[in-house]
């Protein structure tokens, strides 16, 4: 590790350089050994961590996915999803090495020398669909984020095998198949739930016709009560897969009035959390949930978040068979790529995205 600095940088432009156009990332930033933040990641006192109402005593439901058709467990499944928006599930079929695996291979593209990780950037790869970055919209937020990550946007395996970098390709591709068995058996129960029987070839498209696979990287970070390692935000998908590791720091926004609540990781277990589409698409029943992800001070972290989205030339909206049951429309019908770039243009601001959709 190079030698301590308190501030290494010039200016701020040669700051941003460094992290952004060099593609150091904030690992970059985190291995020059900062004894203070920059400020470019110091965030509003109202999003710091300090200022978060913890309520240690309550926390989101675990499930059991054993048997995941009988009645008591799918009751939990759609009461979750319209009361928390997020859960935990065991023993989902995802085998342990699958996730193992993955962890694995996100610490391996990480590891990578940064000329390599560069070459995954937005303007160094020729294919739209796989992105090395930092923070969350650099260029439009007040505030960074104290994350880097590599999102890989699922077209086909000659197409990952082409563009995704090797040292982690085949292990994401397995997650992502093993998980679609339960990707599915959770949407076939939300369905029931809104008492739509029948999930056709239109309505799968809508509901699971995309996936992105994030890899996410939470270096150690000076000062961690400065800063976010993602700010508050709900997902743009249908569902998403969480994989999270040991350390923790996932906040979910809690049933009573401004309050957090940690999810604690459980060795095995799989984070599912409601996103927009299904919220739009559900009109309203189920409930996608601002979170949030400190940063840490004496760890490095990571995540790996499968979302499931419709496709982005899909139509999304309150489902027919909600309306045709007489309920009023909340959402209006929106382009699904039109609603994700909405989302990715503007830096997070909690469950504001949503009013793109409304009435
Ligand atoms: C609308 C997309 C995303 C892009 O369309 P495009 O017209 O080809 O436009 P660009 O590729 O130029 O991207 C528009 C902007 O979004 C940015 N972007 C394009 N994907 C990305 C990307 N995964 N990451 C972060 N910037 C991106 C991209 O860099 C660019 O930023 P800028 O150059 O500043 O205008 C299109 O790829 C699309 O419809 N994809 C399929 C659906 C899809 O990916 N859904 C997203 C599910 S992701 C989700 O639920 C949550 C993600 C999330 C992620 C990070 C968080 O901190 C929190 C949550
Ligand atoms: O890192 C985590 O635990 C959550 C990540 C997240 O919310 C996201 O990538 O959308
Ligand atoms: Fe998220």
């Amino acid at each position: 590790m190079a030698p301590t600095r308190a501030a290494p940088f010039s200016d701020s432009s040669a700051l941003i350089d460094f992290v952004i156009n060099q593609g150091n990332g904030v690992k970059g930033l985190s291995e020059l050994g900062l004894e203070t933040l920059p400020e470019q990641y110091i965030q509003p006192l109202e999003e710091r961590m300090c200022m978060t109402n913890i309520v240690p005593e309550e926390s989101i439901p675990v499930i059991d996915m054993s048997n995941w058709e009988d009645p008591e467990v799918t009751k939990l499944i759609c009461d979750a999803a319209s009361e928390w928006g997020f859960f935990q599930i065991i023993n989902h079929g995802v085998p342990v090495e699958v996730l193992e695996n993955v962890k694995d291979a996100t610490y391996r593209f990480f590891n990578l020398p940064v000329e390599v990780k560069n070459m995954y950037s937005k303007e160094h790869l020729p294919s739209k669909n796989v992105k090395f970055g930092t923070s969350f919209a650099p260029h439009a937020e007040k505030a960074l984020e104290w994350k880097d990550y590599l999102s890989l946007f699922y077209v086909s395996d000659e197409e990952a095998s082409t563009f995704w970098p090797c040292v982690c390709r085949e292990q994401v591709l397995e997650y992502m198949k093993k998980s679609k068995v339960v990707i599915k058996q959770l949407l076939k129960v939300l369905m029931k739930g809104l008492n739509v029987n029948e999930i056709d070839e239109t309505k799968e498209s809508m509901l699971m016709g995309s996936m992105r696979t994030n890899l996410n990287y939470y270096p150690i970070c000076p000062n961690p009560e400065l800063t976010v390692g993602i700010g508050r935000h709900s997902d743009v998908s249908t569902l998403t897969i969480l994989l999270q590791d040991e350390i923790g720091g996932l906040f979910v926004r809690g049933n009573k009035k401004d309050s957090w609540v940690h999810i604690p990781p459980i060795k095995g277990s799989l984070v599912i959390n409601v996103g927009d589409a299904l919220q739009i698409m559900s009109n309203g029943r189920y409930k996608s949930v601002e979170h949030r992800v400190f940063a840490n001070g004496s760890t490095n972290r990571i995540s790996v978040p499968i979302f499931v989205n419709p496709r982005p030339t899909d139509m999304i909206g309150p489902l027919t068979e909600l309306i045709a049951s007489g309920e009023e429309p909340i959402y209006k019908q929106i382009l699904y790529s039109d609603y994700v770039k909405h989302f990715f243009h503007k830096p997070h601001d909690g469950k504001k995205t949503i009013e793109f959709a409304e009435i």
